[in-house]
């Protein structure tokens, strides 16, 4: 188990994170999410051991003592893959992945070698340059590498950001498939709403140096907390509820995703079309609601002014407006 107690921690005066506490079981896959700036990698740094915290970190029954204690930065049996994957540019991408491997059995690390380039698809690039290989195909030789001596955990900041849609997609259910068969923990912090919603059995969000919600991803997402929460997976709507029934009357608002919201033949609720945006399988139609801006996932573009109803669950309005 990864336990951390009261991490605090400040670059200057002001703390970057305060007193933050959580547990994470041997083997579970953790999403990070927050906003920009909100924390994600100094947390990362300071489980790894690269930065100095005044709380306590343990791994196991070990506690890690970090930067001040360890004559070289970070624990051996922790891999971190950082934003800029510091690649030795002139080896090739199979002598990157092996750096950290010992020569002593060469059929075993050629074995080894192989295997991570089959993890990250890039077996066909193995003899080429580092420096001659796109930020992608970079970025993927860096995961294979922080594979290489298996940790028994593994921190991943934002480790899809360079790789292209059709390949990420791949590589992501190959890669936790990996990490889930070797029982490796690993917690990846993340603006990428596929990340925190499909492979984590948990997901932590941070707000203002503190951890504001911590729960199953199918959690947040139905149930999510606040607005902050709900916008880090994607467009959602704040609506103002007397906005969609015309007996109510308070300020209350209600969180709903734009697929929640149906164009229908008939309603009372009635908002003015102002852009449809193409999204392949289907549009995002931007509309007024009265004195709220809506977005609305339908199958069609529609015509900038025209009049639409609008319909909703009214028993997932309700579970809504009751969480806030
Ligand atoms: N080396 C540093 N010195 C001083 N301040 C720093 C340093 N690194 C980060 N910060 C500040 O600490 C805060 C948290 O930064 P951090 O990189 O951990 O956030 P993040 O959530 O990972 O951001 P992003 O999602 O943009 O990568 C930010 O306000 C940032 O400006």
């Amino acid at each position: 188990m990864l336990q951390l107690q009261k991490v605090t921690f400040a670059y200057d005066t002001e703390p970057v994170l305060k007193n933050i506490s959580f547990k994470i079981k041997k083997g579970q896959h953790i999403s990070l999410i927050g906003e920009s700036g909100c924390g994600k990698s100094t947390l990362l740094q300071l489980i790894y051991g690269l930065l100095h915290t005044e709380g306590k970190i343990f791994w196991q029954d070990k506690e890690l003592l970090g930067p001040h204690f360890n004559l070289v930065p970070g624990e051996p049996f922790i891999k971190y893959l950082a934003q800029h994957f510091d690649l030795m540019l002139p080896l090739t991408a199979a002598e990157n992945v092996g750096k950290h491997l010992s020569n002593f059995y060469p059929i075993k690390k050629r074995r080894r070698i192989k295997e991570l380039l089959e993890v990250v698809e890039m077996e066909d690039l193995a003899d080429k340059k580092a420096k001659l290989l796109s930020g992608g195909q970079q970025q993927r030789i860096a995961l294979a590498r922080a594979l290489a001596k298996e940790p028994e955990v593994l921190l991943l900041d934002e480790p899809f950001s360079h790789i292209d849609h059709f390949r990420k997609n791949n590589l992501r259910r190959k890669l936790f498939a990996y990490l889930k068969e070797k029982n490796i923990t690993c917690i990846v912090a993340t603006h990428d709403s596929t990340d925190a919603l499909s492979y984590a059995n948990r997901t932590l969000v941070l707000k203002n140096g503190k951890i504001h919600a911590d729960d199953s991803p199918e959690n947040l997402y139905q149930n999510p907390p606040n607005k902050y929460v709900a916008s880090l997976f994607g467009d959602v709507n704040h609506i103002m509820l007397r906005n969609l029934r015309a007996d109510e009357d308070s300020r209350k608002r209600v969180l709903l995703y734009p697929h929640e919201l149906k164009i229908v033949k008939k309603s009372a609720v009635k908002a003015i079309v102002e852009k449809s945006y193409f999204q392949g399988p289907d549009y995002l139609i931007k509309a007024k609601l009265n004195t709220d801006s809506i977005l609305i996932q339908h199958e069609n573009a529609l015509d900038e002014n025209m009049e639409i109803s609008i319909a909703v669950d009214k028993k997932l309005v309700h579970q809504r407006v009751s969480r806030s």
